[in-house]
């Protein structure tokens, strides 16, 4: 195992987009040593059963042919799993089948030989090998590779070639992108043999140059005993993998723009055209390039030399510039010849550019029709996307495709060039500017014919193609576009294939899945084309049976249906792009087999899926490829042509030998009547004849063993590969993982720190903007609100200090009323008081009047005792008691005093000051009784008065 684990320094892990690519060239060492053993066995049990057949005459043979051809015409079963594994099931199956029909034949007469003969062909075609005549001037061909041409006499025929897809090969200067150690960028991997043919060299670096055949034996080639420096074959032996390979047409590094447009663009273009004589309709074309990454398809298709580094650039545009790619070359070709036709009397023509983009598996218009204002239709949210749509006629056409009028080349180049800065392109390890989508140039040439046919419906035409209806007569019969046709050449630049590992995209999602949906529409359009190879009928060496072919499974391989399968299949060129550095060697292989698939395709059938479908629906039962092979294998065989049964005990001496009424009774095929006259074989003896195939079943059946033995080996070393790979992919997921895992951590911290600046930075960023707006919007309503609430707040308070305003009223009158009252009250025992006051002062005045003249009186007694008894006045206490009482000193009635009041002056009221004492107030009896707290009279001083 360890011998294999060179081979596995350039196997590609699929990557984490689920691309498988690369681990097929991980067990093709022990897939060559068993077919090359299957291809020996079987070029001896043909030798053997030719030698058998030298008595069957030519023409006899010929008739068989025929017969096997149109058996194998019928041979078309529904979708057939070719997997490895059944295959090989088949494979040994019939293997048996075979064997057992080789004792029975041996033992018949020539006639019967030509059976095995058949059988063996039969075998060849399932095993898929077609087993190439070595040519004694090359080094021979790397076994189990199918090559066209390379076999003396199976070379198509012209008109065959004719039928053929048109497949050239552009091989770049060799350029070392990734500049690997050890690889040196300009030795070339390949060789031009001839204008159509080449032979690739695998260097060391690459897969298939790691196993040498040294005699019998296979060995692990090193270093020093690898390819020369030329990259020829070493001393050791011959290199596996050294191939041809054959195409329409090589260009190799020296060839130019001019060369590639003249022999395959030109006659493209030239077609589209009406004729000038008979004045029929040009036809459409279809031109692709296909290749890895850097292969150099832009260059071929664009080119450069038209570009304006300013405005103020001046470009002549009269000649082709020597850098010019196949797009602006048409364009001045396209219009040179409708400048030509205009001016003649013939159909008016008008040209119409148009370019769009696949891009992950969405349509996009390159030049989208610009709005009023400026710029293209929803700017905002990104371009829009375009649908495609096939009409009720099968014509397949994109809905909404700007369509621009062109009439000179100026116009057109700046159109290009507005659309090649509008493409998907990115900087990757190996190509500064990557394509990373396909893009689709089309020149529509709309012809008008009769009296409106004067290039007046361009105008009209110039929109975008909203209005295509999906009835193909509406081009001709609706408005302005009344009596207009025209034809269409698609110039497409397919995105490169690549291994992500290589370009780098593995460190970024959108690359990531760019490159994967590029590999899978590119897989796609091969599946297509072995599809379409399978439905073809065939002469020989080609697998059974035909599915339906995936057309519509991909944009792009949905838009060159028509130009693969239809009329105008005949026009279309693909144009392989290869690198010829040793780095890219693996994947130029790829490309170059791809090619040579491509290469086998016959154009001239109508419709693949239509012919699947009748089959499909004939066959109720799905028969497998192997109970085919059975079929024809009792239909041609002996017995059968005798109408009797391949189980049949009955020894084949004892059986009639050219019963062909007992063919017709038992039903058997009429045809095997043409064959069963048979012949004594002429040479060797039918003795020998049997020996020499016995000794071949035995060679055969030790070789079995063999191939068994080898097939383990190859099963355990295809689980080895797997192991390996699955560890590999497990280590690269667990790496994605941890990048994933540190991306999305860094993005957060962005996230955040864009957050925090995203205030302040919020000018000029127009998302920034809308939300800055929409925050004023916010504010703005937040205001209103604010607002709407203060006013209802005020409304409130105003209600409420109403409310509190009448409460307080209710209240102060209700303490108005009780002061009233109390006042009232007060008013009245003030008045009492007084009347009580005039009685008191009155009976006050008659006591002193009284006391005065008492006072007078005892004056006057003392004075007469003095004048009497001095003696006895000395004895007397001169404090003397009055004895005598005043004969008013008697409480007055409570309405005497009021009259005594009433009659009283005013002014004898006087204020307690002039007295020396202070005011009182005067206080309700009530207030009194309730000990109030308060003693001030609401009233004031109004009812002050001498205590
Ligand atoms: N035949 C050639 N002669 C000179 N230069 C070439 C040739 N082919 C390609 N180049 C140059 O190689 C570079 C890559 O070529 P280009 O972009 O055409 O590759 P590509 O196949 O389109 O790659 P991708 O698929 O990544 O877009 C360009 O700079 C181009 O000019």
């Amino acid at each position: 195992m360890s011998e294999h684990r060179d081979d596995l320094e350039t196997v590609a892990p699929p990557s984490p987009a689920g691309s498988r690519t690369g681990f097929v060239f991980s067990v093709p060492s022990e897939r060559c040593r068993v077919s090359s053993i299957c291809q020996s066995v079987d070029s001896r049990v043909f030798a053997a059963t030719a030698a058998a057949s030298d008595g069957v005459e030519e023409s006899k043979e010929a008739e068989i042919e025929s017969t096997e051809e149109a058996a194998e015409d019928d041979f078309s079963s529904p979708s057939l799993n070719n997997t490895r594994m059944e295959m090989e099931d088949e494979r040994l199956d019939l293997n048996s089948v075979l064997s057992g029909t080789m004792e029975e034949d041996a033992k018949q007469e020539d006639g019967n030989a030509v059976s095995v003969k058949n059988l063996s062909r039969l075998f060849e075609e399932n095993d898929g090998r077609a087993t190439a005549a070595a040519n004694p001037t090359r080094p021979p061909l790397a076994p189990g590779r199918a090559n066209l041409k390379t076999e003396e006499g199976t070379a198509p025929t012209k008109t065959e070639e004719e039928k053929l897809l048109s497949v050239y090969l552009r091989i770049r200067p060799p350029v070392s992108a990734e500049g690997k150690e050890g690889v040196d960028g300009s030795i070339s991997t390949i060789e031009v043999l001839s204008d159509s043919t080449i032979r690739t060299y695998p260097p060391l670096t690459s897969n298939a140059a790691k196993v040498v055949r040294t005699g019998n034996k296979l060995v692990k080639m090193s270093a020093s005993k690898s390819l020369n420096e030329e990259g020829r074959n070493s001393d050791e032996g011959e290199v596996l993998g050294v191939k041809e390979y054959n195409y329409s047409g090589v260009f190799g590094p020296s060839s130019t723009q001019k060369e590639i447009y003249e022999r395959i663009g030109a006659p493209l273009v030239d077609g589209l055209f009406p004729e000038e004589k008979s004045g029929e309709l040009g036809e459409s074309a279809l031109l692709f390039t296909l290749g890895v990454t850097n292969a150099g398809k832009t260059h071929t298709v664009m080119g450069t030399g038209f570009e304006k580094k300013k405005k103020s650039d001046k470009i002549d545009y009269s000649t082709h510039h020597k850098d010019w790619g196949i797009i602006p070359r048409s364009l001045h070709h396209v219009l040179s010849r409708v400048n030509n036709q205009n001016e003649s009397s013939g159909p008016k023509l008008q040209l119409f550019m148009s370019y769009l983009e696949i891009y992950n598996e969405q349509i996009y218009d390159l030049l989208p029709v610009k709005t009023k204002q400026s710029g293209p239709k929803r700017p905002i949210l990104g371009p829009e996307t375009l649908k495609l749509r096939e009409s009720r006629r099968g014509r397949i056409f994109v809905r909404g495709l700007a369509r621009h009028p062109v009439s000179n080349v100026q116009q057109g180049l700046d159109l290009a060039e507005e659309a090649k800065k509008n493409r998907h392109t990115a900087s990757n390890n190996i190509n500064a500017a990557s394509s990373r989508s396909h893009s689709i140039c089309q020149f529509e040439i709309a012809y008008y014919r009769g009296p409106g046919g004067s290039g007046k419906g361009a105008d009209s035409d110039a929109e975008a193609s909203e209005n295509e209806t999906d009835d193909d007569s509406s081009v001709s019969s609706a408005g302005s576009r009344k009596g207009r046709q025209s034809t269409i050449i698609w110039i497409v630049d397919l995105a490169g294939s690549e291994r992500s590992k290589r370009t780098g995209a593995i460190s970024h999602t959108r690359h990531q899945k760019e490159a994967a949906l590029i590999n899978a529409s590119l897989m796609n359009l091969m599946r297509c084309l072995r599809e379409m190879l399978n439905h073809q009928p065939k002469k020989r060496g080609a697998k059974q049976g035909a599915g339906v072919v995936p057309f519509r499974e991909s944009k792009l391989t949905h838009m060159f249906m028509n130009h693969l399968t239809g009329p105008s299949a005949s026009r279309t060129s693909m144009i392989v792009n290869v690198n010829p550095a040793a780095d890219d060697f693996d994947e130029t292989q790829h490309v170059l087999s791809y090619a040579t698939t491509a290469r086998s395709v016959k154009v001239s059938m109508v419709d693949y899926n239509k012919k699947h479908r009748i089959l499909a629906k004939e066959s109720n039962v799905k028969l497998s490829p192997l109970k085919k092979i059975k079929e024809l294998v009792k239909k041609f065989s002996p017995q059968k042509r005798k109408g009797t049964d391949l189980n049949d005990s009955k020894p084949a001496s004892k059986r009639p030998r050219n019963d062909a009424a007992a063919t017709k009774r038992a039903g058997g095929p009429v045809v095997t009547k043409k064959i069963l006259p048979a012949r004594p074989a002429s040479g060797r003896s039918q003795r020998d004849v049997l020996d020499e195939v016995e000794k071949l079943r035995e060679e055969n059946f030790t070789l079995k063993i063999t191939v068994d033995d080898l097939e383990q080996q190859l099963a355990d070393c295809e689980s080895e590969v797997r192991k390996e790979v699955v560890e590999i992919m497990t280590e690269q997921l667990e790496d994605s993982k941890e990048w994933y895992e540190s991306r999305i951590e860094s993005l957060k911290q962005q996230l955040k720190s864009l957050h925090t600046s995203n205030s302040k930075q919020v000018k000029g960023d127009s998302d920034a903007q809308s939300r800055v707006n929409e925050l004023y919007e916010r504010i703005n309503e937040c205001e209103e609100e604010m607002t709407r609430m203060r006013e209802e707040h005020e409304a409130e308070k105003a209600k409420e200090l109403l409310n509190l305003t009448n409460l307080q009223v209710a209240e102060l009158e209700v303490n108005a009323l009780a002061h009233e009252d109390e006042l009232r009250a007060e008013r009245e025992e003030k008045e009492k008081l007084l009347m009580e006051n005039g009685a008191l002062k009155h009976q006050s005045e008659e006591l002193r009047a009284s006391h005065d003249a008492l006072l007078a009186k005892y004056n006057e007694l003392v004075a007469r005792l003095q004048r009497d008894s001095p003696d006895t006045f000395d004895s007397i206490d001169p404090e003397p008691t009055c004895e005598l009482s005043s004969p008013n000193y008697h409480k007055l009635p409570r309405e005497r005093c009021s009259n005594v009041a009433s009659t009283a002056a005013p002014e004898d009221i006087k204020s307690p000051k002039s007295k020396g004492k202070k005011w009182g107030f005067l206080r309700s009896p009530a207030k009194v009784a309730a000990g109030q707290k308060d003693n001030r009279s609401p009233l004031g001083d109004v009812n002050r008065t001498d205590s």
